[in-house]
């Protein structure tokens, strides 16, 4: 099993790895002191309940755990105030009391929204992610960023709320379809061009296997591994973003608009990060601070089967729209992560709109 371990002012959390972890359930819970013939809520979501959720009932009950299901709707379009409302009328209604336990299975969606409820129900109940995508698994269940989407923009409500612990089990990705699998390798891209070495050699040696039909278990959890290790590694320095976090906004700034331009679900996270990291590569190139790197990445995105094209009828106006509502803004001006070499990225307010304008022109 591989373990990283998380820093966190509300309490240090592992995050465990391991093909088949999920089988040993009852002993996870027990370990980290919850009694069996105790309650324990899993939030999931329609999708992923007939898949993994209903093998997960049938543990906690093996273990003598009373589980309790509650299904969130899924789709990016569903990462709403009205749905974590709907969500906490269910567990107020089941009187759920702060030392029980809540397990979030599923993708980004679902984590981001029952961390978000767990973050706010009675002031903060207990909350375990078990992440079931390749954004989740890599990226998303770390850290303690939660929260729902916003007509004026991505993630506008939120927190930062750690986990106990979060439980990968690769093999989850078994039953994800293949575009969501590759849509995850934005995320795992990010990690290698802001300063993961190892991650950047096993993918450049072997992006079209990781983005392949089949499913490479050992591949992948390397590719996992590498990428919780940097995630963690940065979170636990900076947990709420006062520096060094904004490192792993790269790609996001222009990734978000074009969400946001493009309506909420009308494009994967994962591939409007890719495309948002490629726009920021092209404009530190425009603006001399780096040479090449668009290039190397334009690869690695063909590779992994990732889109590489920036949608035609999306503008710069459409993204100034929502790129003002980013969370790194300061002085009205959005803070962007600009790659300087492939490994080092840096943070700045001073470009122009006419170079990302240019840039995105190039695309
Ligand atoms: N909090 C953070 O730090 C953080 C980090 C990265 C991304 N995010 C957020 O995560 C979201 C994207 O997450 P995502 O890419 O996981 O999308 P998602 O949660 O929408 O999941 C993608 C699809 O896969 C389905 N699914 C989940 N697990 C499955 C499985 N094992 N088998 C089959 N289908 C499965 C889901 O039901 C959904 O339909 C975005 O809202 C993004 O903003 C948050
Ligand atoms: O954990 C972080 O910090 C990240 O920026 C990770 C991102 O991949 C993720 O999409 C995050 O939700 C974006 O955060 P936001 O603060 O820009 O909404
Ligand atoms: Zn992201």
């Amino acid at each position: 099993m591989i373990r990283h371990d998380v820093r966190s002012r509300l309490g240090d959390y592992p995050v465990l790895i391991e093909s088949g972890l999920l089988k040993g359930l009852p002993s996870l819970l027990s370990g980290m002191g919850w009694r069996s013939e105790g309650r324990v809520g899993l939030i999931t979501n329609p999708v992923v309940y007939p898949l993994h959720g209903e093998r997960i009932v049938k543990s906690l009950l093996s273990g003598d755990f009373r589980p309790e299901t509650m299904l969130l709707p899924d789709g990016e379009s569903h990462k709403t105030l009205g749905s974590v409302s709907s969500l906490l009328d269910q567990l107020l209604a089941l009187r759920w009391e702060r030392r029980e336990p809540l397990l979030v299975l599923g993708g980004g969606v679902t984590g981001d929204m029952g961390g978000f409820a767990a973050s706010i129900l009675l002031r903060g109940v207990p909350v375990v992610h078990i992440p079931s995508t390749v954004v989740a698994q890599v990226d998303s269940s770390v850290g303690g960023k939660t929260g729902v989407d916003h007509s004026m923009g991505k993630n506008l409500i939120g927190s930062f709320y750690p986990p106990k612990a979060v439980w990968i089990d690769p093999d989850l990705l078994l039953t994800l379809p293949l575009k969501e699998r590759r849509a995850g390798l934005g995320e795992v891209i990010k990690y290698a061009m802001i300063g993961n070495a190892r991650l950047s050699d096993l993918l450049e040696k072997n992006i079209q296997r990781l983005g392949g039909e089949k499913f490479e278990r050992d591949l992948w959890s390397a590719a996992i591994s590498e990428s919780v290790f940097e995630k963690s590694r940065i979170v636990s320095e900076d947990e709420h973003e006062g520096g060094l976090r904004m490192t792993l906004n790269f790609g996001h700034t222009f990734g978000h608009a074009l969400e946001g331009a493009l309506g909420f679900g009308g494009m994967l996270h994962g591939e409007a990060v890719g495309l948002g990291m490629l726009l920021a590569s092209r404009v530190s190139e425009r603006m001399g601070l780096s040479r090449g790197i668009s290039e190397r990445l334009l690869a690695l995105l063909k590779g992994a089967g990732l889109p590489y094209q920036w949608p035609k009828d999306v503008s710069i106006e459409d993204l100034k729209k929502f790129w003002g509502s980013d969370k790194k803004t300061q002085g009205g001006r959005a803070t962007i992560i600009l790659p300087v070499s492939w490994g080092k990225v840096l943070m700045t307010r001073d470009y122009d709109l006419e170079t990302v304008r240019q840039s995105l022109s190039d695309l």
